[in-house]
């Protein structure tokens, strides 16, 4: 299968401290990839650097074989096709629930505005769907998760990266942030989740890459046996 994102070689620091060192990842078109690691793997980092939302001290950012790292902003890759959705979800919380996802696909003319944004709410659960015109603030957590992604769905990304969807959410929401991932990995939309907690990622993805302080440590098919054992021995922070 031919690589959507590839690193290579990517090193990263922040005054003198390292962040990454040497990554080489190959990220399948159309796959659900979960990158795994404990706070200050360098997860945040390489979500951002892949994104092309910061440039790599070292290395390059390929996009379907295309070298891409110079075109690193602020803005990231996403006339691209590649969205990030970083840490913390950023909503424009007094703006409503509508706004919030007109602003992904800010830009375009109306019309096309209008048709994904009736794609998209019918991906989102009743309650976003009911509250479209509500302050975005009035959601509930697992809600506010569901359309920071239902924003970035807008630009009709081809890849969408997302850093800790399951920060600060009870697991039934996060249960539920990861079917509608599930849902569009099955839509042809490549997803690489970047996450502290193995389980739900497990789940539903098709492979895992592990990083720690900075290295990759491990990587696997969910499926296959080495993975297997690296959970029975605590390997994957289980
Ligand atoms: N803006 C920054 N300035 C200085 N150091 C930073 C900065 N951002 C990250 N770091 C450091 O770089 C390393 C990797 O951080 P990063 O945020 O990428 O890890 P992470 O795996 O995403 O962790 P977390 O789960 O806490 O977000 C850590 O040592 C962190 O302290």
């Amino acid at each position: 299968m031919s690589a959507l994102l590839a690193a290579r070689g990517i090193g990263h620091r922040y005054q003198g401290v390292l962040a990454l060192n040497d990554i080489e990842l190959d990220v399948p078109k159309g796959t659900f990839m979960a990158i795994l690691g404990p706070n200050g793997a360098g997860k945040s980092t390489l979500a951002q650097i892949l994104a092309g939302a910061i440039r790599p001290a070292k290395g390059q950012i390929l996009l379907e074989g295309a070298d891409v790292t110079a075109r690193a902003g602020r803005q990231g890759l996403i006339r691209n096709g590649v969205a990030l959705i970083p840490e913390g979800r950023r909503l424009f919380g007094q703006l409503t629930v509508d706004e919030n996802l007109m602003l992904g696909a800010y830009g375009q003319p109306r019309a096309v505005r209008e048709a994904r944004l009736e794609k998209v709410y019918a991906l989102m659960p009743e309650a976003v769907r009911q509250g479209k015109h509500r302050a975005a603030v009035t959601l509930s957590g697992g809600e506010q998760q569901m359309l920071v992604v239902g924003r970035a769905l807008m630009a009709e990304p081809r890849a969408i990266l997302i850093d800790e969807p399951s920060l600060g959410l009870a697991p039934i929401l996060t249960a539920k942030v990861y079917d509608l991932l599930s849902g569009l990995r099955r839509g042809g939309v490549t997803v690489v989740v970047f996450e502290q907690l193995a389980t739900h990622a497990l789940r539903h993805a098709d492979s895992i890459v592990v990083i720690n302080q900075g290295e990759i440590s491990f990587r696997g098919g969910v499926d296959d046996e080495a993975t297997h054992e690296a959970l029975r021995t605590g390997y994957l922070g289980h």
